[in-house]
């Protein structure tokens, strides 16, 4: 059986969270050990997690951090306490809906335990924290198998980030397909955009299926629309930050103009979404918040300046991709058009 990678960017482990930094990937093997939730904070704002459903395990965990030391002598106070760590903890960054769905997780649960102990409070937050890591897995081998039947042996694949094992417990959410393949002996070629500017499709998607010996191929993103000219790609599947009620998706930057590509190809393009990315409390895509990153991730790329000094930079993270471009939207509850994405939580 081909397991997905080794490298698991989320442990929970002798009382810490031990996370695999994947800012130094490729090049280095290097894990963090964390206790408070000031540096689960960090490790999400400076992406050394990232990828929506382990930033919401990582802050699952990181509220744990921030509430085992909780003194509160009632159920009431230690709510409170609660609540302070998943406010700050919620301020990481804005866009990936499964921080938020992680963090309402764990408050839904602790209310659901009514007048307990704060030994016992602190016990539940930390049990939800490694469900939630435990089911991430099945969630993303079920959207996998779901994907599977939109695809077959032999296709050309086009994704765009990391939505890989290393952002999920295991398989990927857009990868899933490609891990479940190689088990049963398909040959699919996955061609994988690098994701400027920080690269997570050079650094960490060509990384993880490299390793797994799974068939990939790297490109920049400016030759997306060429693969797609000369006929090598079937189909594009990419993941997701958060999916609005209309449809509409954000992912990373970058995502719309393959999706536009796709469209005028007429190339089939998927998004595997986890029930935790759908946000059907945002009407339209307009209303997902939008992260601004540094100017430093564009002027300064892998560490080297390469723009002038003072220059004027606009760095949005994430795109929103309009549900008119969207073949299909993949959830663990099956397949599903996007304007119809409303149907998958019912
Ligand atoms: C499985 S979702 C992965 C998702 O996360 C990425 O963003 P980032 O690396 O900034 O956390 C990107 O949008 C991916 O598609």
């Amino acid at each position: 059986m081909t397991t997905s990678t080794q490298l698991a960017p989320v442990k929970w482990e002798d009382d810490a969270l031990v996370l695999l930094d994947q800012t130094r990937l490729p090049v280095e093997t290097v894990y963090l050990t964390l206790t408070t939730a000031e540096e689960v904070w960090a490790s999400i704002r400076h992406l050394q997690v990232r990828g929506a459903p382990a930033i919401g395990m990582a802050a699952a965990y990181g509220l744990y951090l921030g509430v085992r030391g909780s003194e509160a002598a009632t159920s009431e106070a230690f709510a409170k306490d609660l609540l302070a760590t998943a406010e700050y903890l919620g301020t990481s960054r804005p866009t990936a809906v499964n921080l938020f769905w992680a963090l309402d997780r764990i408050k839904a649960r602790i209310q659901q335990e009514g007048d307990k102990a704060t030994r016992e409070l602190k016990a539940a937050v930390l049990d939800e924290a490694l469900a939630i890591q435990r089911e991430d897995a099945e969630v993303c081998r079920t959207i996998g198998e779901h994907l599977l039947t939109l695809l077959h042996d032999g296709m050309g694949i086009l994704t765009h980030c990391n939505p890989g094992a290393l952002a999920t417990a295991a398989y990927g959410t857009a990868t899933a397909p490609f891990y479940l393949a190689k088990e049963r002996g398909w040959d699919l070629k996955v061609y994988a955009d690098e994701t400027r500017p920080v690269l997570q499709g050079a650094r960490l998607t060509a990384f993880e299926l490299q390793q797994a010996g799974i068939d990939v191929t790297l490109i920049c993103d400016n030759m997306a629309a060429m693969v797609m000219a000369q006929g090598k790609v079937e189909a594009v599947i990419v993941g997701t930050d958060r999916v609005a009620a209309n449809g509409d998706v954000a992912n990373k930057i970058g995502t719309y103009g393959v999706a536009v590509l796709a469209k005028a190809h007429g190339i089939p393009f998927y998004v595997a979404a986890p029930l935790s990315s759908v946000d059907l409390e945002t009407a339209t895509g307009a209303d997902i918040p939008i992260e601004e990153r540094p100017a430093e991730e564009i002027t300064h790329g892998l560490g080297k300046q390469v723009a002038p000094d003072n220059i004027k930079v606009y760095n949005p993270a994430f795109d929103v991709t309009p549900a008119e471009y969207i073949t299909a939207i993949v959830t663990e509850t099956g397949i599903f058009k996007p304007q119809e994405i409303g149907n998958s939580k019912k």
